[in-house]
């Protein structure tokens, strides 16, 4: 057995030799990684090596198989289902590739939901949901329900929701999946605007390289272990490069 040793002071999560299997296929085969506080990391990798089960993982959804997880000074890892759920309401915002809404409350109740059940009252919750509907560009749609809105403004909604408690982290798996590629770029910048602004960390993944752009840094996977980007922005890229020519 390893000393459990906490990670460094800079790392909000730290991630070290994760592995996870979904009914025995391996989806992460040693994973390690570390997330700096306010920065923005884009998870990069083609489908199936592993984004979301490693988001899963760092977000204490799933508990790896083996490894270790670590937020600031606490061990995820080994933490209670109970404590596990209360860290993930608490301090981690989640984007799921499509919108999961509550199909009878409008937008700016599904928006404010998290400060509502948090015990906000009504009247600020309602405010700070406006703030980011209209930060989103769908304001005008507050009042509607999912039903009869575009996917595009569902999405939207989903987004606000995950910002609108201030999230220490934000994980954002593909979540601008269901957005058209003019609207992405859009939503993206606003985002992590939003992000930069607040302090929040995020964890982005992503099979896109225009979307990984926006990020601070990328780590990328395949077949469920890190590897070296191929268009690395370092010196070890350009030497890639200038060897292939
Ligand atoms: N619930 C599940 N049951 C069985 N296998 C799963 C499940 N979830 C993921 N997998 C498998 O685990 C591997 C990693 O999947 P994961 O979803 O983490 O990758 P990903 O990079 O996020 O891919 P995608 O872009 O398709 O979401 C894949 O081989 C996938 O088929």
């Amino acid at each position: 057995m390893y000393a459990m040793v906490a990670p460094p002071d800079n790392d909000v999560l730290w991630a070290r030799s994760l592995h996870y299997s979904h009914s025995g296929s391996p989806a992460l085969t040693g994973v390690s990684l570390g997330v700096r506080e306010g920065e923005i990391l884009a998870v990069e990798g083609p489908r199936g090596s592993g984004k979301t089960t490693l988001l899963q993982c760092l977000s204490g959804q799933l508990v790896p198989e083996e490894g270790e997880v670590w937020f600031n000074s606490a061990p995820v890892h080994t933490m209670s289902p109970v404590l596990r759920e209360r860290l993930r309401r608490d301090r981690f915002g989640w984007i799921d590739p499509e919108p999961r809404l509550l199909p009878e409350l409008n937008a700016w109740e599904n928006a404010a939901l998290p400060l509502l059940l948090h015990g906000t009252s009504h009247r600020a919750a309602k405010k700070t949901a406006m703030e980011w509907l209209e930060r989103l560009d769908i304001g005008a749609v507050a009042r509607k329900r999912p039903a009869v809105l575009l996917q595009s403004q569902r999405q939207r909604i989903a987004i606000a929701r995950a910002l609108v408690s201030t999230p220490t982290v934000l994980f954002a798996d593909e979540p601008t999946a269901p957005l058209h590629r003019k609207d992405r770029a859009q939503v993206l910048r606003t985002l992590t605007a939003a992000a930069r602004s607040h302090h929040i960390t995020v964890v982005l993944a992503t099979h896109d390289a225009e979307v990984a752009m926006l990020a601070d840094r990328t780590v990328s996977l395949l077949d469920g272990h890190r590897v070296t980007p191929v268009q690395a922005d370092g010196a070890e890229g350009r030497a890639a490069c200038s060897l292939s020519v």
